[in-house]
C-alpha cells in the first residue's frame, strides 16, 4: 500500500476538520479525493505530509510511518499545492530549478530534469518569463512543473485546475495521466466531479471530514438506488399516462415539461423498456431518447442529502 491513513482526527479549535478519517491508496493508482469546499481534502493532504500536526491517528507512506523528519520519504514525494507557490522574482526556469534543488543539490543533475519539466508542462516558450507575465493557466502549469521536476514516486495535486482555461485544463489532465503512466502514484483532490470521473482509477467521496464512500466510479454509482436518467422527446403526454409512468415499478420519479419526459430510474431495473412500451400501447409518438448513467453527484446526493456542487 502506498498510503495508509488510520483514524485521523484534526481539530481547528472546536471545528473537527477530519473526523476519524481513513484512507488507503495503492501503488500506481490515480486516487481522487472528491468533496465539496470545506470537506477536509486539503487538511487531509497536509496531515498525510506531516505539514500539519493532527490530534489523533496514524499515517504511513511507502509502508513507513510518516513524520516531519522522514526526509527519505519526503524526497520521493511531489506536492502541487492548491494555492500557487512560486517566486515572483524568479523566471520560469529559475523557479523550477529552485524547487528541484530542494531535493537534488547537484546543479548538473538538475538541468536535464528542469528541462524535462519545462517540456512536460508546455512552458518552453516561457522559460525566461517572470510569473507575472503568465496567464492563470500557465502559472498553474508552472506550479505543477515545480512540484514534479525531481521525478517523485508519489504526487499530491490539490485542486490543480481551479480557475484555468480549458486548454490548460486538458494539458494538466493529460500531464497527470502521463506522470501516472511513467510509474507515479497520484492523489488528486477536486470538487469537479467530471474531472475526477475522467481521471481517477478509484475515488473517495468526502464530506465533513469523513469518508462518504470509496470505489471505482462504477462501484460508487452501483451503491445507490438511482439508476439512469431517461429523457424522451414527446410532443404531448396526457397527465393520466404520466401518472402511470410514475407508478411503474422501476421508475423513481417522472416529470413532463417543454415536450420532454424525464424519468429517474431504479438501478438494475427495466424502466426504459417499461416506459417506451407504455407510450407505444397508448399510441403516443416520441422522438429522441437519451439515457444518462448516474453521476458521482447522484451518489453524493443520495448518501448525504446534499448536492456536491455549492
Ligand atoms: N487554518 C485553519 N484554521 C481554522 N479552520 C480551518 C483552517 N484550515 C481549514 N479550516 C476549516 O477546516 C475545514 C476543512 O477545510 P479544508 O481546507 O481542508 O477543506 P477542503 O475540502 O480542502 O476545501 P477547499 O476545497 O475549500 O480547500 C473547513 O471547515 C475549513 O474552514
Amino acid at each position: 500500500m502506498m498510503i495508509e491513513v488510520k483514524n485521523l482526527v484534526k481539530r481547528y479549535g472546536s471545528l473537527v476538520a477530519l473526523d476519524h478519517f481513513n484512507l488507503e491508496v495503492r501503488d500506481g493508482e490515480i486516487f481522487g479525493l472528491l468533496g465539496p469546499n470545506g470537506s477536509g481534502k486539503t487538511t487531509a493532504i497536509n496531515c498525510m505530509l506531516s505539514l500539519l500536526k493532527y490530534d489523533k491517528g496514524e499515517v504511513s507512506l511507502f509502508q513507513e510511518p510518516m513524520s516531519p523528519t522522514n526526509y527519505e520519504s519526503k524526497r520521493k514525494i511531489g506536492i502541487v499545492p492548491q494555492n500557487v507557490a512560486v517566486f515572483n522574482e524568479l523566471t520560469v526556469y529559475e523557479n523550477i530549478d529552485y524547487f528541484c534543488g530542494l531535493y537534488i543539490p547537484e546543479k548538473n543533475k538538475r538541468r536535464p530534469l528542469v528541462e524535462e519539466a519545462i517540456e512536460f508542462a508546455g512552458l518552453k516558450e516561457y522559460r525566461k518569463f517572470l510569473p507575472k507575465k503568465l496567464s492563470g493557466g500557465l502559472i498553474r502549469r508552472l506550479n505543477i512543473a515545480c512540484g514534479i521536476a525531481h521525478k517523485p514516486q508519489l504526487i499530491f495535486l490539490d485542486e490543480p485546475t481551479v480557475a484555468v482555461d480549458p486548454q490548460s485544463r486538458n494539458n494538466i489532465l493529460e500531464g497527470i495521466k502521463a506522470l501516472n503512466a511513467g510509474g507515479a502514484t497520484i492523489v488528486y483532490t477536486s470538487h469537479y466531479m467530471e474531472e475526477v470521473e475522467q481521471l481517477c482509477s478509484r475515488i473517495m467521496i468526502m464530506d465533513k471530514g469523513r469518508e462518504v464512500a470509496t470505489g471505482t466510479k462504477e462501484e460508487l454509482t452501483a451503491m445507490i438506488n438511482t439508476g439512469e436518467k431517461l429523457t424522451v422527446e414527446i410532443y404531448s403526454l396526457p397527465l393520466r399516462i404520466l401518472e402511470q409512468i410514475r407508478s411503474l415499478e422501476d421508475v423513481i420519479k417522472a416529470e413532463y415539461s417543454d415536450s420532454h419526459l424525464s424519468a429517474e430510474c431504479k438501478s438494475g431495473g427495466h424502466a426504459i423498456i417499461e416506459v417506451l412500451d407504455l407510450l407505444r400501447q397508448n399510441n403516443l409518438k416520441f422522438g429522441q431518447i437519451y439515457s444518462e448513467p448516474p453521476t458521482l453527484n447522484d451518489v453524493f446526493l443520495e448518501i448525504t442529502g446534499k448536492q456536491l456542487r455549492d
